[in-house]
């Protein structure tokens, strides 16, 4: 039989979407139905399980699934000593304690004797317990942000990302416990075959990710400004410069990463460079 890689996804919710597309632009298509819990790709050795992300560290140290993708948040919560393949800049989010808006925030003694909602006991406990504090935990499953609201709680601990659903309900952000990002993770030492496709997987996830934090860009420049603007310019190896039709003008080529784009766009500019354009680039084999 075929041997094939397990992966563990979140079947619906803030992680799935973009975990479904890295895979998809990893080249590998799955035959989803509505309402199925497991699929296989047509087109890589690969079967994809669709569970609740509560679920994933547990079902990949278990080895019911080789691999899975899931919130460093929920991974820390449920204490599996999984192994980090590869970090995945997407979900960025951060664990926050959080207390009405209109208190008076002291400092984390504010906390003594406090009664806290989370979803997440295990690494709050944790932090207090390190910072010496003797507070109350109280769990729910969700909606933790209403707590305070309905007298459940005094503060919550709780994700926070654009800070609008703490604001929505009257709630600030007094300190940020962990920055969470989801997280390409394996349990326990994969077979040879196992780990030829999971390298196979990285290799393309690798190529994908590093095209979309890069940009093809292109620019006219006059001649005498050509080896400024290269000093400038990274690229790959080194930028492309090639005559344009226009006597005294080259066309620069070069990869670079978007955020460095703004950052030395102003320089470009100041040297004499004109027609900038700025194109996506699909994959990016290094
Ligand atoms: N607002 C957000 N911004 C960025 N990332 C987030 C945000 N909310 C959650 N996440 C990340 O996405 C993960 C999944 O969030 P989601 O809200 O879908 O979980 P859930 O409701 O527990 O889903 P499930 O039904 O699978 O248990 C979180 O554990 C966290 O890592
Ligand atoms: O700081 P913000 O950008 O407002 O994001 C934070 C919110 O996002 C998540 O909930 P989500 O919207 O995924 O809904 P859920 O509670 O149904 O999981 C999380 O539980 C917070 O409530
Ligand atoms: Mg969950």
């Amino acid at each position: 039989m075929e041997t094939k890689l397990r992966i563990a996804l979140q079947k619906k919710g803030r992680l799935n979407e973009d975990s479904m597309k890295l895979l998809k632009e990893a080249g590998i298509k799955f035959n989803v139905g509505s309402g199925k819990l497991v699929a296989s790709s047509p087109n890589f050795p690969i079967e994809v399980l669709f569970l609740r992300d509560d679920d994933i560290p547990q079902t990949v140290a278990d080895d019911v699934a080789d691999i899975g993708i899931v919130g460093e948040n929920e991974m820390a919560e449920k204490g599996f000593d999984l192994n980090i393949v590869k970090r995945l800049g997407f979900s960025k989010c951060r664990l926050s304690l959080a207390i009405p808006k209109a208190d008076e925030y002291t400092g984390l003694d504010y906390f003594k004797d406090k009664k806290v909602a989370t979803s997440y006991p295990v690494i709050l406990e944790k932090f207090f317990k390190e910072q010496n504090i003797n507070a109350e935990i109280h769990e729910i499953a969700g909606s933790v942000e209403i707590a305070p609201g309905i007298g459940l709680a005094d503060a919550i601990f709780d994700i926070v990302s654009s800070g609008s659903t703490l604001v929505a309900n009257r709630l600030k952000e007094v300190e940020v416990v962990m920055k969470s990002e989801a997280l390409l993770v394996s349990g326990s030492e994969l077979s040879a075959e196992k780990q030829a496709l999971l390298d196979e997987m990285l290799f393309r996830i690798n190529s994908v990710m590093a095209a979309n934090s890069n940009k093809y860009i292109l620019m006219n420049v006059p001649n005498d400004k050509v080896e400024e603007i290269v000093k400038i310019l990274p690229g790959m190896k080194s930028p492309t410069v090639l005559p344009l039709a226009e006597k005294g003008w080259s066309s620069v080529h070069s990869v670079i990463q978007e955020k460095k784009f703004w950052e030395i766009i102003g320089q470009l500019k100041a040297l004499g460079a004109e027609g900038l354009l700025v194109v996506p680039i699909e994959k990016m084999i290094l």
